[in-house]
């Protein structure tokens, strides 16, 4: 086979890790390489039963692949100006879908304070939308990133909780198709430092402690201490690097299937620790959701915590629509709640 020359791509350098200990979750492992048996299921299904987070290891993509999509990442926001930048903006309240640029400060925070962090979202099926210039060259890497994540990371991770729960093993699988009407997607995301008093209004919370609407989360790790758990003991702690790992969370969608069994677990990005202040935080992910037709009932009978009836376009849509207003009552707790589709939805600082 004749090897193809990549396009030439500017590197990304990435921050060097903290200095500072810090509270780290302790999130288990899952081995991607080995087969799907009871005992593997068993871990992946408590992983998501506890923390609803996992990190996956030997998912197939080398080092230097997964660096490459960094690389690959950081053009949409360094290399594209503003006004090309605003063309392929996506219209999110609006339209309910996450699909080009989130442009910085679309999203309020707290006390009339607005994010400084910009997306680029892709749909798995690259040729939905078009793309800005610059991006165009890479198309077919990242069209050949999202199958990857979808068949060699999202399948293995749905086949693993589905034995979990004791279901036949493609009963996840079935309702994630890559084919199907649905916006499971790649979003390229990148965190610019913030002003002092912007850091003092908002105590230090860059993206509000919030659940993932779709069913399975895949982030690639990268070295930036930003993300926070809510762990089961009520306690935020860090999650930590780990070189070409992925970080993979339950959310919403999941949560609803499994009648309750697995936890969309509550997250939020604060500012880094003092060693990584004043760097830029570039982010890849694949944020997975079932089939838009899928209605988000439990799959099995089960007492289920939080049960949505809901199918996921109309979740998706009203989840991400609702992102980011101001007029959010808060609750007792100081906790800011709102109802979407009969379902409490909270966010937290
Ligand atoms: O940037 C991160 O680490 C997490 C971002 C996140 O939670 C989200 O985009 O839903
Ligand atoms: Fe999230």
């Amino acid at each position: 086979m004749p090897t193809r020359t990549l396009p030439p791509v500017e590197p990304y350098i990435p921050a060097p890790p903290p200095t500072e200990h810090l509270d780290y979750a302790d999130l288990p492992v899952i081995d991607l390489s080995k087969p799907v048996t009871a005992e593997l299921a068993a871990v992946a299904r408590d992983a998501m039963r506890t923390y609803g987070f996992l990190y996956a290891v030997n998912h197939g993509y080398t080092p230097s692949q997964t660096k490459r999509m960094f690389d690959i990442a950081n053009i949409p926001f360094e290399h594209v100006s503003t006004e090309e930048k605003q063309a392929y903006a996506g219209d999110i309240k609006a339209t309910g879908s996450y699909q080009g640029y989130k442009m910085r400060s679309y999203w309020h925070i707290d006390n009339g304070v607005h994010d400084q962090l910009e997306h680029y979202n892709i749909n798995r099926d690259i040729t939905k939308k078009q793309h800005p210039q610059a991006l165009r060259p890479f198309l077919p890497e990242i069209e050949a990133f999202a199958k990857h994540c979808h068949f060699n990371v999202l399948h293995p991770i749905l086949r693993l909780l589905a034995v979990g729960l004791d279901m036949p093993e493609d009963a996840f699988v079935d309702i994630h198709k890559f084919d199907a009407k649905g916006e499971t997607y790649v979003r390229f995301m990148k965190y610019y430092p913030r002003s002092e008093e912007e850091e003092q209004k908002t105590n230090n919370v860059w993206l509000k402690g919030h659940t993932d609407f779709g069913s399975i989360t895949i982030l690639y790790s990268q070295p930036v201490a930003a993300l926070q758990i809510l762990s089961p003991d009520g306690t935020w702690r860090w999650v930590k690097h780990v070189d070409n790992a992925l970080v993979i969370n339950a959310a919403d969608a999941l949560e609803f299937l499994s009648g309750g069994v697995y936890k969309a677990t509550v997250h939020r990005v604060v500012q880094p620790p003092p060693s990584q202040r004043g760097y830029t935080r570039l982010g890849v992910f694949y944020f997975a959701m079932p089939d838009d037709e899928v209605v988000l009932s439990p799959m099995q009978e089960r007492e289920g915590r939080r049960v949505g009836a809901s199918t996921m376009e109309a979740w998706r849509r009203a989840r991400t629509s609702a992102y980011g207003k101001s007029e959010l009552k808060k609750d007792g707790s100081g906790v800011d709640v709102e109802v979407i589709n009969g379902v409490v939805v909270k966010h937290y600082n």
